[in-house]
């Protein structure tokens, strides 16, 4: 049977930009491959029945690398940690070809730790096994959680013995395919700017307007448009991000998408609980890039890229459209909150008081961050609306004591306040609300290392495919009951 992913219609998008942005490399061969992990949904997406593709065409495909199209190293550099490093771009990884969805969007297939480019370094150019592992969970966790996030394809075990400071070494290597609308990155362009060339910045301007913003190509003032509309998706995002309890870790400008989507999971995780400071890569020795500095380093992001562009772009129209990053991160966190507490909206300016108080009884308490609206979601009854002493008071919400009681009952009573002006109706709508917003498993980093265990010890793979169902399905119970029956 012929290989469905050598008859997609590959389209040189960024191919056709020249070799000004990029290089064009081979893949590495790799001792074997073993299929880890496919993602039959992006199949679907890209009008591919899944029933037609075996894992073998996607060892040929995203393991031994047959392609119709050339692999090309993306070239970017980027601020990391507030420096400017020149010596970036993809070490590791390839663009594989550029394919359109059913959507009639243009999609990237990624790759990462397919070997060597001019990019590497003194670095093997390969990814673990585990990175890979991290990488999948993270994204599929967000995509449940309606966060814009790039996909994980495939993932394939290749059978090489890497050595890694941050893994005990050896630690088993693979290869990843991401899914994503774009591998433009901020740091594209401001390689462009660190070698003075504006014509390039233009070309990629009018290419990225071509196929991410499109509905800008016949306006008159398209690049202010453009940077606009590209503050507004990354406040988005970030707020996505904060109401997710998601802290991404390596916000530097080569991971930051010119599309407006997350991307690259390297040491990201999931908040345990409420903490502003939390800190999720350890090398982030400040903690720079902890879960409450997310929104102001996007926006500081933001303003970077105005170097480059200004390029081309009025410097004043480039800081008309900053100015749309705060209330449009602040009004879709919000949004993202009340829906989180299970309503479509709250009447302002009172609510403000209430979603204030919410932030705070996580932030002082020692309540997961998941845990309590996960006991919101399973908890939530009809009963709530008499009684406000029931809210949130089932088993799992440790006990109260002194002010924290009184803090407790307070939020009761502002939540029971609010629930009273619902119909019948409306409550069933919350509940539903509440299960969508709120899935009841997320992973937290030592869940995540749970799974790896088994797999370095006796190759089983059993739970890290539960964990999959889990964060697929939302519930814990659900999910084991999917994968006996
Ligand atoms: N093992 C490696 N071999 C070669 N280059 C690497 C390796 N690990 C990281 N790099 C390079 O170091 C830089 C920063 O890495 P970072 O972890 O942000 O990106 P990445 O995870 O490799 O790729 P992506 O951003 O596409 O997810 C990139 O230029 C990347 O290609
Ligand atoms: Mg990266």
């Amino acid at each position: 049977m012929a290989n469905p992913f050598l008859f997609l219609e590959y389209e040189p998008a960024f191919e056709t930009l020249g070799s000004d942005y990029y290089d064009q490399v081979s893949a590495a061969e790799f001792p074997f491959h073993i299929l880890r992990f496919r993602n039959d949904e992006i199949l679907t997406q890209l009008g591919v029945d899944p029933q037609s593709v075996t894992d073998d065409h996607f060892i040929e495909a995203f393991g031994k690398f047959e392609s119709v199209r050339p692999a090309l190293a993306m070239c970017y550099h980027g601020y990391q940690f507030g420096e400017y490093n020149p010596q970036l771009g993809d070490g590791r990884g390839f663009l594989y070809g550029q394919v359109r969805g059913t959507n009639g969007e243009l999609y990237d297939f990624g790759t990462k730790g397919s070997g060597q480019t001019p990019y590497s370094r003194n670095a093997d150019g390969r990814l673990t096994l585990k990175g890979g592992i991290r990488e999948v969970i993270a994204a599929e966790t967000l995509h449940r959680m309606g966060v814009k996030t790039s996909r994980t394809l495939s993932l394939i075990e290749t059978g090489e013995k890497l050595y890694r400071s941050d893994e005990p070494s050896p630690t088993r290597s693979a290869v990843m395919v991401r899914f994503s609308r774009s591998h433009i990155r901020f740091g594209t362009f401001e390689r462009l700017h660190y070698f003075g060339r504006a014509d390039l910045v233009e070309n990629l301007l009018n290419h990225v307007i071509k196929y991410y913003y499109p509905h800008f190509q016949n306006d008159r003032d398209c690049y202010a448009l453009f940077y606009a509309e590209l503050v507004q998706r990354v406040a988005t995002l970030v707020a996505q991000w904060m109401a997710a309890g998601f802290c991404h870790g390596v916000l530097n400008t080569d991971n930051m998408s010119i599309t407006g989507e997350s991307f690259d999971y390297g040491p990201y995780a999931f908040i345990p609980s409420y903490n502003p400071r939390f800190t999720a890569a350890y090398f982030d020795h400040s903690g720079l890039y902890c879960y409450a500095n997310q929104p102001w380093v996007c926006k500081g992001n933001l303003e970077r890229l105005q170097q480059p562009l200004s390029m081309v772009i009025d410097p004043k129209d480039l800081e008309t459209g900053l100015d749309l990053f705060d209330s449009q991160f602040q009004e879709t966190y919000r949004q993202l909150m009340v829906n989180k507490l299970g309503f479509e909206q709250l009447p302002r300016p009172e609510s403000e008081e209430f979603l204030k108080l919410t932030v705070n009884l996580l932030k002082n308490n020692d309540l997961g961050y998941h845990n309590f609206f996960s006991l919101l979601t399973q908890g939530f009854c009809q009963q709530w609306q008499e009684d406000s002493t029931l809210i949130c008071q089932a088993e799992g919400l440790p006990e109260f004591e002194g002010w924290r009681k009184s803090y407790l009952e307070s939020w009761q009573q502002l939540y029971h306040h609010y629930l009273q002006t619902l119909s019948p109706t409306e409550m069933q709508e919350m509940k539903a609300r509440l299960q969508q917003h709120n899935p009841s498993f997320v992973p937290l980093r030592a869940e995540i290392e749970a799974i790896w265990e088994p797999i370095i010890v006796e190759d089983n793979w059993e739970p890290f495919y539960t964990l999959l169902q889990q964060v697929k399905q939302g519930t814990k119970q659900e999910a084991e009951t999917k994968r006996t029956t």
